[in-house]
């Protein structure tokens, strides 16, 4: 049984408009899976729809099991226990995962003290190797701060410690460096890939960014329109794209390449 199975998933919203239509993947321990698309595309619905938070209105169908719980039709219940616990996600935006009206520290505790039961000291010491492990600095004082007073690289730094503070075993990121400075971005990209091959957590990690992927997964899917139109591994999907979608996403990274490098040679 795969840790995740996506089979044939559809999401339409209230009129019977389709959203996403027959998408199916698998996602098995330790795997690092891309989804690629462009913007509209379906990818962050997808995400949404394997934790089995979809937005009010919007209804799935087909088959998804995590963990070998139905995230579609399961009680309630069963589906927030595997939230946080069997699997958890890293936003865009660090400030969607923050309270913003709670700490840093209290924050990166409240997975640990629900799942694991974690108090006291022994709580303190988890926050403490939480926010070490994520390689920020001056630990006491993130933990005290709020996240209005982190920048966005140590926001989504904390919103990192806070996934993968119950060792999940799936970590979805939907474009968890679209907001960041570029320099930034690579940096959260570097732990990311650290983290999960430390754990042996699986990877979904969503993009509209191709080269971005490249760096973090070995197989991707290629969303368009709600549908995947192409998978693979990626080193295969760069070298011969089969789907002209794919092609154009390749061909623009290879510009965008190119230009970098003649910028550099200037
Ligand atoms: N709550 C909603 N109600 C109705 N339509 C929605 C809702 N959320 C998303 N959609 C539509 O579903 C489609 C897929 O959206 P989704 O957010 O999954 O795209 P995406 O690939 O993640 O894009 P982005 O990279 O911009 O986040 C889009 O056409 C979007 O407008």
């Amino acid at each position: 049984m795969s840790l995740l199975s996506v089979d044939s998933l559809g999401v339409r919203d209230q009129s019977g408009r389709s959203l996403v239509s027959d998408v199916s993947f698998a996602v098995e321990p330790g795997d690092r899976i891309g989804l690629i698309g462009e913007s509209g595309s379906g990818k962050s619905l997808t995400a949404l729809a394997v934790m089995g938070l979809l937005p009010p209105g919007l209804t799935a169908s087909g088959g998804i099991e995590l963990d070998g719980v139905d995230m579609i039709r399961a009680p309630e219940r069963r589906r927030t226990g595997v939230r946080g616990r069997v699997a958890s996600v890293v936003f865009q935006e660090p400030l969607t995962a923050l309270d913003p009206l709670m700490t840093a520290g209290r924050q990166i505790a409240g997975p640990l003290r629900r799942f694991q039961g974690m108090k006291g000291a022994a709580l303190d010491e988890a926050v403490r190797a939480a926010l070490d492990e994520v390689r920020l600095t001056d630990t006491d004082r993130i933990a005290r701060a709020y996240p209005h007073q982190l920048s966005g690289g140590q926001r989504q730094r904390v919103a990192i410690a806070m996934a993968l503070a119950c060792r999940p075993k799936l970590l979805i990121a939907d474009e968890p460096t679209t907001a960041l400075d570029v320099t930034v971005q690579a940096e959260i990209l570097d732990l990311l890939d650290r983290l999960v091959d430390v754990h042996g957590t699986a990877l979904l990690f969503i993009t509209h960014d191709l080269p971005v992927v490249a760096r973090v997964a070995r197989q991707a899917h290629v969303l368009r329109a709600g549908r995947v139109v192409e998978s693979g591994p990626i080193t295969e999907l760069i070298a011969h794209p089969t789907d002209p979608y794919t092609r154009t996403l390749v061909d623009s990274a290879r510009r965008f390449d190119a230009a970098l490098r003649g910028a550099h040679d200037d």
